[in-house]
């Protein structure tokens, strides 16, 4: 008998009974508006309140300075959320978008402050190049917000086209980005 795990789950989303590949992905978590922590928190416990999402690992917060966008910004609090997941990579960008949507996200022009922003960083070794969804997130490599987070819970990660996340994370300048001793809590 073979040791090696199934790969395939029910999928709890349709009643048919398909399988579906359990694949490996991570969303990157912002904040910097309001109660940042609690808005990092409840994006994780949004992400993971779900049948077809099993939490992997969170990161460590960050605490980084504003990249692009108008001067003056606050400070952002940036977390990863790692996941595997049957969902495909348009359903989590759906969630991404309806967890964003119920913390009031809020943005006069791109790049400013938010209450909260989640992105979907990868999806296995899906790609996608889509007018609203791009997957591998497209700014991904150029972010020491996302990259070095990223690689405290998921060093070995092969982002498709990419590498390894720890890789891309230590390509990386850190200046500006400094973890701090704020923790999440995934669900037990
Ligand atoms: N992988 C992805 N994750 C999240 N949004 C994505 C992704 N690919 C495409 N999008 C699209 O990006 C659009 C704008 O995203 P958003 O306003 O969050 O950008 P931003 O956070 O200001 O900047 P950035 O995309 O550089 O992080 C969304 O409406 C969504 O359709
Ligand atoms: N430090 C930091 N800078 C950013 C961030 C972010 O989450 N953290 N998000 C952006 C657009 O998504 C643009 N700039």
């Amino acid at each position: 008998m073979s040791s090696v795990p199934n790969p395939n789950v029910v999928d709890a989303d349709t009643l048919t009974g398909d399988l579906r590949p359990l694949r490996r992905a991570a969303f990157a978590l912002g904040s910097n508006l309001g109660e940042r922590l609690d808005y990092l928190q409840g994006a994780v416990d949004a992400l993971t309140d779900s049948p077809e999402i099993v939490p992997v690992a969170v990161s460590p917060v960050y605490e980084t300075e504003p990249v692009g966008g108008p001067q003056g910004q606050p400070m952002f609090l940036n977390a990863v959320l790692v996941v595997d997941t049957t969902l495909s990579a348009r359903s989590l960008l759906e969630r991404a978008m309806a967890t964003e949507a119920a913390y009031g996200r809020t943005r006069d022009e791109p790049d400013s402050s938010r209450t909260l922003d989640v992105d979907v960083l990868a999806v296995g070794d899906v790609t996608a190049d889509d007018d609203d969804l791009q997957v591998p997130h497209p700014r991904l490599a150029e972010r020491a917000f996302v990259l070095m987070p990223w690689s405290d819970v998921d060093p070995e990660f092969d982002v498709p086209g990419l590498g390894r996340v720890q890789d891309l994370s230590s390509a990386l300048d850190a200046t500006g980005v400094r973890r701090t001793d704020d923790t999440l809590e995934l669900p037990s």
